[in-house]
C-alpha cells in the first residue's frame, strides 16, 4: 500500500509499507548465494539469519552502548573525537542522532570506560561481524563471478590496513516529524546493521518513494551494498539511498560496521562484468569526495565514465 506521509519535515512524501526485505538464511549456503546476488541487485539491502554472530556478544555491546548513551551530555562529551552529536560529517549536515565512530584497525580508548568493558565488547563484536562480511563478500563474488572471482572482495578487508569503522547510533524518542540520518548511500563496500528492535530505517526504492524497513527479526543482521561494491560489479548490485525517522515510542540503538579497503587500494569493476561504468580509483580518493561532499550527494557521478565509452 502507498500512503502519503502526514509528517512535516517528511512532508508529502509517499511510505510504501508493503514490500518486505528477504530474509536469508545462511545455513543454506548455495540458496543463500543466489537470494543475495538477487537482493543486491533488486534493492540493495538483505537481511541475514544463522550469521554465526552470538548472541551473547551482540549483547554485551548493546547493553555497553546504551550504558554509554544514557550518560549525561558532559561527560560523552569527555569521549572526544569518536562520539558526536547531532552534526553528520564536516559540511553542516545535522540529524536528531548522536553517536561514536571507532576505527577499527587501530586500537582505540573510550575515556568514559574506566573498565574497559565497552572497549572489549566492541573488539569482541568487531571479530564477529568481520568473519561475517568476510563470508557475505565470498559468497557475492562466486554468484556475480563464479568460482573463479576468488577473494576479489574479502581480501580488501582482510588487509591489515584496512579503513573499516564501526558506528553506534542513538536516536532519542522524539516528534515522529523528524529525521535522525538524513538520506545518503553507504560509501564503502558493504555494511552490516544492527538495530535494538525500534523502527525508523527506511530505504528509496525509487525517488521519493521510501519503505520503512521492518526490524524483524530481532535476530538478524541488515546489510546494505555500499558505493564501493556498486563499483566493482560494474553498477550490477545497487548502493541505495536510506534514512532514519525519529520515532515517538522509543529511542532506536543502531550498530553499523562499515567494511572498506585500504586508503591506497585501487578499486575498480571486477573481471568479465563487461565495459566499466566508473574510472579506477583507491579508496583514499574516494573517502576525500565522500568527506568534502554532503550527506546526501550522489558521489559515484564524479567517478562516472562518459557514456560515449561504453558504446
Ligand atoms: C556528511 C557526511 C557524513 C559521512 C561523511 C559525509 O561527508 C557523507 C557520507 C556520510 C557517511 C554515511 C555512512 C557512514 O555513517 C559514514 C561514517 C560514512 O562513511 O559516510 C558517514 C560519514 C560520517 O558521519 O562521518
Ligand atoms: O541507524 C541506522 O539504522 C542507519 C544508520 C546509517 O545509515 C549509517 O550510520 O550510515
Ligand atoms: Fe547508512
Amino acid at each position: 500500500m502507498v500512503v502519503i506521509s502526514q509528517n512535516p519535515t517528511m512532508k508529502m512524501e509517499k511510505i510504501r509499507d508493503d514490500i518486505e526485505l528477504p530474509i536469508i538464511n545462511l545455513c543454506n549456503r548455495s540458496e543463500a548465494m543466489k537470494e543475495m546476488v538477487k537482493a543486491c541487485e533488486e534493492y540493495g539491502f538483505f537481511k541475514v539469519i544463522n550469521h554465526g554472530v552470538p548472541q551473547g556478544i551482540i549483547s554485551q555491546v548493546e547493553e555497553e552502548a546504551r550504558g554509554f548513551f544514557a550518560k549525561p551530555g558532559p561527560e560523552k562529551m569527555r569521549a572526544g573525537p569518536p562520539y558526536g552529536c547531532k552534526n553528520i560529517g564536516l559540511q553542516g549536515d545535522v540529524g536528531e542522532v548522536e553517536y561514536l565512530i571507532l576505527q577499527t584497525n587501530s586500537p582505540f580508548i573510550i575515556p568514559t570506560d574506566e573498565s574497559n568493558k565497552f572497549r572489549s565488547a566492541i573488539n569482541a563484536y568487531v571479530e564477529a561481524v568481520r568473519k561475517l562480511a568476510c563470508d557475505i563478500l565470498d559468497l557475492l563474488v562466486e554468484g556475480v563471478c563464479g568460482s573463479e572471482g576468488g577473494s576479489a572482495l574479502s581480501r580488501l578487508m582482510r588487509d591489515s590496513e584496512n579503513d573499516s569503522i564501526l558506528r553506534l547510533n542513538h536516536y532519542p524518542a522524539g516528534e515522529v516529524s523528524k529525521i535522525g540520518f538524513g538520506e545518503h548511500t553507504d560509501p564503502q563496500i558493504i555494511t552490516l546493521l544492527r538495530s535494538n528492535g525500534v523502527e525508523g530505517l527506511q530505504i528509496s526504492v525509487q525517488d521519493g518513494l521510501w519503505v520503512p524497513v521492518n526490524p524483524y527479526p530481532d535476530s538478524a543482521f541488515c546489510v546494505n551494498v555500499g558505493d564501493i561494491l556498486r563499483v566493482m560489479t560494474n553498477g550490477r548490485f545497487v548502493s541505495v539511498k536510506h534514512r532514519v525517522a525519529v520515532q515517538a515510542y522509543e529511542s532506536r540503538m543502531s550498530i553499523a560496521y562499515f567494511v572498506a579497503p585500504a586508503l591506497h587500494a585501487t578499486v575498480s569493476c571486477l573481471p568479465g562484468l563487461g565495459l566499466p561504468l566508473y574510472r579506477s580509483f583507491t579508496w583514499g580518493e574516494y573517502k576525500q569526495a565522500v568527506y568534502t561532499g554532503r550527506l546526501a550527494d550522489t558521489r559515484l557521478n564524479l567517478f562516472a565514465l562518459p557514456s560515449h565509452h561504453n558504446l
